[in-house]
């Protein structure tokens, strides 16, 4: 390392990325080298110079400082500067001294980084390698997305994600019924759209009361980082725009909806998609749009995905669920009679498909007459015709049969069922969901109620008094005697607050103290309507019981509202009681309590179910209690009878209660007062009630059920997810992977592992920083479920993925140098180890990964240029290959440039011939997947108008654009090692 000149070319061994040094002067001991491209000057001692001298040869492609480009055939050398000849880009015979090369050239691809002389350590390569393996698996499989997020694999929840998912520009109105898993469902299909490039920026938009929780949802179940935003933080972003802060938003809708300002600057920003909680609180009529309505209608107008949740969507009248609809898909749903009209379609179609229920159990063919004609009424395609007639023919096969079955019953649901745009499972078919019993109390009204009631139903000005100072409408008003008295008596000095006198607060003491010694520490819910009687009542059990209960409303702040939650929820210490008002507890999770006080009862059954969904949730373990003290005579007793006999209400969620109240709300709101008709009510309402279940079984809502959830597809999608989760190859890769990237693990039984940064681990790795403890992590899904604080370590947690995806865009591992001791094979060969890795550029919302991940050839040349490949496996190989020394491996690479690039060249054309098959097969799996989407999606649309014209083309786009995509692959050199055979005994 003794003759440096001024001029030549020299790049640092570990600096490499300070780019081409240019060497400035030089003495007897020291040399100086400037490197251009990073502005920076380094001083080496000659001696022990760390650098290497850039030398090209023939076939290289070299960039001159003026722009130009020189593939080069040979070189000379003129005072110790050597001069590259070679033709140019237009064929042009050139020459480039190395004086005038481009200081910006690039060394980081395999070939440059191995002829230079840097090379990696063998377990970096052996690692690339994997990783490309691994992830060219991953990436194809059809559960990618779903197996990472912590949850339970519950089959109807993983059915909607996959099948909304899947869809270009999904938008969708999530409505199964309360507790089974919305958020859930939301939170699969955000992650399989961001982890398949399909989506970047996400809005979520949830009301005050479950910011917090959903947060917490989607880092712990998602490991997803959501940037909450509220109007402090929205203040310190001055003139930029608060909205693009990070890649998902979650905001207030409380907030949002009332303020023009910031909604105007979450508009201006790009999203890919929006999530709007608890939509029922979107309200339309056509002389009105609430702000929330109007607020989401703007932004639905120019983001591509769409995720409407409510569990209770009629809850605000049919005009409004119809409104949200059409927010979703204004094509479709232009027209609310329309709409009526054909739900009286869906009773044939729901009576077909549940004649192929019975048929594929009992397995008749020929089929009844009655039954063929019944199903053959419903369709008119020719496919479905010829399934018809495989189905009625006698001489097929029990097999044949049942995919026919199961073929024409799909396309029965989707070519005229309701569930392209609303998805709703109800617990009919989502088993496992425990009993609700209620006890209700009796309690005499105290004489203030009696006489305030009394005071009303005879003198129509004390009711508009109490209207007026109470500011509810009818019946509202008199359905909640302590709010009632509360304002009819706001001027009294004398009068007492009416916890003092109201026996629900003794009643409730007892119901404390009955459950106080149960295992679960009797825990014990209360909700009431309006918050100031959570507040009194809070006050009332101090003082009358000594007892500390948090309240939980919706005037509080996120802090408190979040610290009473967990004071209730703490095994431990918690409190045995939390009182809630009504839209303060909307869509909390508190399943672990079964008992529910309702202290007075909501004055809509959407309200009322909502209640009882807090505890009737997935994951609820016990029966679940309701408790109901009512005033005998009262309205809140008329209300509940109502509720009950009217419609089984408390019994079972059944999604029919919006539309009885619409009918009978007035005639009951006359009898709250004065009881007379009640009887009446109620029986016509039971009679509407049944009806109406008896129309929903046969029509609409069996056929919403049908299409939210569809066995057979949810069981493929979890086999799939199964398949990864149980993957052999997890372990192996996170050992090799934690090692090289200097990550310690410590076992610590039960299937956990604790992950801290080592002494050397690299920087930038997600929930690991140096001096700080890690994280406790699990590749069991349901060792990781038990425990909150244990993460779930699939393939697709952050820090596998940051790990992957730094190997695979960074240069890590892609040049290394091996010795290998063979008896076979004398000493001082060279072999080559080349992998290449297609390329295909396509924009990342194509996906194309599905089809044709970075796909790793593996090309292996001895000496002379035979391709060992087929024989000499890669770990074959790799277990019997030593390190070597880096000062080692660059004169070694040093003294065979010549063979090498020899190599290089003939792997490249070895592993050419294997492009055409890799290209044909993906073609042929995207065709496979679009072709049948096409196809699927076309029969569709003849039929069922809620397939949006843009939904077609785009995947006619998609398709050709894939093809073109594919079309385009080109191999490059991904990584390269190079192996030199030595004596066994001279290692
Ligand atoms: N697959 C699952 N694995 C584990 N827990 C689940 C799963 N699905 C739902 N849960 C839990 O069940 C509860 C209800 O789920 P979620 O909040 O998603 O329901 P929801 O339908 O959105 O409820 P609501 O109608 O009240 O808004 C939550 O505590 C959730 O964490």
């Amino acid at each position: 390392m003794s003759d440096f000149s001024p001029g030549q070319r020299w790049i640092s061994d570990g600096e490499a990325e300070l780019g081409l040094g240019t060497i400035l002067n030089c003495d007897n001991r020291i040399v100086t080298v400037l490197f251009p491209a990073s502005e920076e000057t380094r001083t080496y001692s000659v001696r022990q110079a760390p650098l290497t001298r850039v030398v090209f040869g023939s076939g290289d492609r070299i960039q001159s400082a003026d722009g130009w480009q020189l593939i080069v055939d040979d070189s000379k050398e003129s005072d110790g500067l050597l001069i590259y000849i070679g033709q140019d880009d237009q064929g042009q015979w050139q020459e480039l001294p190395e004086t005038q090369l481009a200081d910006t050239m690039q060394f980081d691809q395999a070939r440059d980084r191995l002829l230079t002389g840097q090379v990696d350590r063998n377990d970096w390569f052996n690692l690339r390698f994997q990783t490309l393996q691994q992830h060219q698996r991953i990436e194809r499989n059809p559960a990618l997305g779903f197996t990472g997020p912590k949850v339970d694999l519950i089959p109807h929840q993983l059915y909607i994600a996959d099948e909304v998912a899947n869809r270009h520009a999904p938008r969708v109105l999530l409505a199964d019924e309360v507790g089974l898993g919305k958020t859930i469902e939301a939170g699969l299909i955000l992650h399989r759209l961001l982890l398949t490039g399909r989506a970047e920026r996400a809005l979520i938009l949830v009301p005050d009361s479950l910011t917090h929780q959903w947060l917490v949802e989607l880092l712990r179940r998602f490991a997803l980082d959501v940037t909450l935003l509220d109007e402090q933080q929205s203040q310190a972003y001055d003139s930029t725009n608060p909205f693009e802060a990070g890649q998902l938003i979650l905001a207030s809708q409380q907030w949002l909806f009332a303020n023009p300002h910031r909604q105007q600057q979450a508009e201006d920003s790009d999203w890919d998609l929006l999530i709007v909680d608890e939509a029922h609180h979107l309200d339309w009529a056509p002389d009105h749009a609430g702000p929330g309505y109007t607020c989401v209608e703007r932004m639905a107008a120019s983001i591509p995905g769409i995720l409407l949740l409510t569990a209770t969507p009629e809850q605000m009248g049919l005009t409004s669920h119809f409104a949200r609809l059409r927010l979703l898909d204004p094509d479709r749903y232009h027209d609310l009679e329309q709409f009526k009209e054909e739900e009286q379609g869906y009773v044939q179609v729901a009576e077909a498909i549940e004649i192929l229920d019975r048929l594929s159990e009992a397995g008749h063919s020929p089929l009844p007459p009655n039954d063929r004609e019944a199903i053959a009424a419903v369709i008119d395609d020719p496919d479905s015709q010829a399934l018809l007639e495989t189905l009625d023919d006698p001489e097929r096969g029990p097999q044949q049969h049942a995919v026919a079955n199961t073929q024409l019953r799909d396309q029965l649901l989707d070519r005229h069922g309701t569930g392209r745009v609303m998805f709703r499972n109800s617990r009919r078919h989502v088993a496992g969901f425990p009993e609700r019993r209620l006890h209700v109390s009796e309690l005499d009204a105290p004489s203030p109620y009696r006489h305030l009631l009394r005071r009303i139903a005879r003198d129509e000005d004390t009711l508009d008094e109490l209207l007026i100072a109470t500011g509810l409408d009818y019946p509202d008003a008199v359905l909640y005697p302590d709010i009632m008295y509360r304002h009819m008596n706001s001027t009294s000095l004398e009068a007492q607050p009416w916890w003092r006198f109201d026996p629900r607060v003794n009643w409730l003491l007892e119901q404390l103290e009955a459950a106080r010694d149960a295992d679960d520490g009797g825990k014990i819910l209360v909700i009431t309507h309006h918050r100031e009687t959570a507040l009194d009542l809070a006050e009332g059990l101090r003082v009358v019981g000594g007892i500390h209960a948090p309240v939980f409303h919706e005037s509080m702040t996120l802090v408190e509202r979040d610290r009473a939650a967990a004071a209730f929820a703490d095994d431990e210490s918690g409190c045995q009681l939390l009182i809630c008002s009504e839209i303060g507890s909307e869509g909390r999770n508190f399943q672990f309590c079964h008992r529910l006080v309702m202290f007075d009862l909501p004055p809509h059954p959407d309200l009322l179910e909502q209640r009882i969904g807090r505890l009737d949730r997935i994951g609820q373990q016990h029966a679940i209690d309701l408790l109901v003290p009512v005033f005998k005579a009262s309205p809140g007793e008329r209300l509940l009878c109502w509720y009950r006999d009217g419609m089984n209400a408390f019994g079972a969620p059944t999604g029919i209660g919006s539309e009885l109240h619409d009918v009978f709300g007035d005639a009951l709101a006359d009898a709250l007062l004065d009881a007379e008709g009640l009887q009446e009510i109620i029986e016509e309402t039971w009679t509407m009630y049944q009806t109406r279940l008896d129309e929903r079984d046969a029509g609409r809502h069996r056929l919403l059920e049908r299409n939210a959830y569809r066995p057979e597809r949810a069981q493929q999608v979890i086999s799939a997810i199964n398949e990864l989760d149980e993957d052999p190859a997890l372990p192996d890769y996170l050992d090799r992977a934690l090692d090289v990237f200097g990550i310690d693990d410590v076992t610590l039984g039960n299937e956990l592992v604790h992950l801290q940064p080592g002494p050397q681990m690299l920087d930038g790795l997600p929930g690991l920083t140096k001096g700080e403890e890690g994280f406790t992590a699990t590749v069991s899904r349901q060792a990781a479920l038990a425990r909150d604080d244990v993460q779930h370590l699939s393939w697709e947690h952050p820090l596998l993925r940051e790990i992957m995806g730094r190997i695979l865009t960074g240069t890590m591992g892609n040049t290394a140098v091996a010795l290998l001791a063979h008896p076979a094979i004398p000493a001082g060969r060279l072999m080559a180890e080349l992998i290449f890795r297609t390329h295909c550029p396509a924009p990342k919302s194509l996906h194309i990964n599905r089809f044709l991940p970075a796909t790793a050839v593996r090309v292996l040349l001895d000496e002379s240029g035979t391709n060992l490949s087929g024989s000499v496996s890669f770990h074959g190989l790799a277990k019997n290959l030593q390190k070597v020394k880096k000062a080692v491996a660059r004169d070694l690479i040093r003294s065979r440039h010549d063979q090498l690039r020899e190599l290089l060249f003939k792997g490249e054309q070895e592993a050419e011939r294997e492009l055409p098959s890799i290209v044909e097969a993906a073609q042929t799996r995207m065709r496979e997947a679009l072709d049948g989407e096409l196809i699927r999606l076309q029969a569709l649309a003849r039929h069922n108008p809620s397939v949006r014209p843009d939904e077609l083309q785009s995947l006619r786009n998609e398709r050709s654009a894939l093809n073109d995509a594919i079309e385009n692959t080109r191999l490059r050199l991904d990584a390269v090692r190079v192996i030199v055979t030595v004596d066994k005994d001279k290692r």
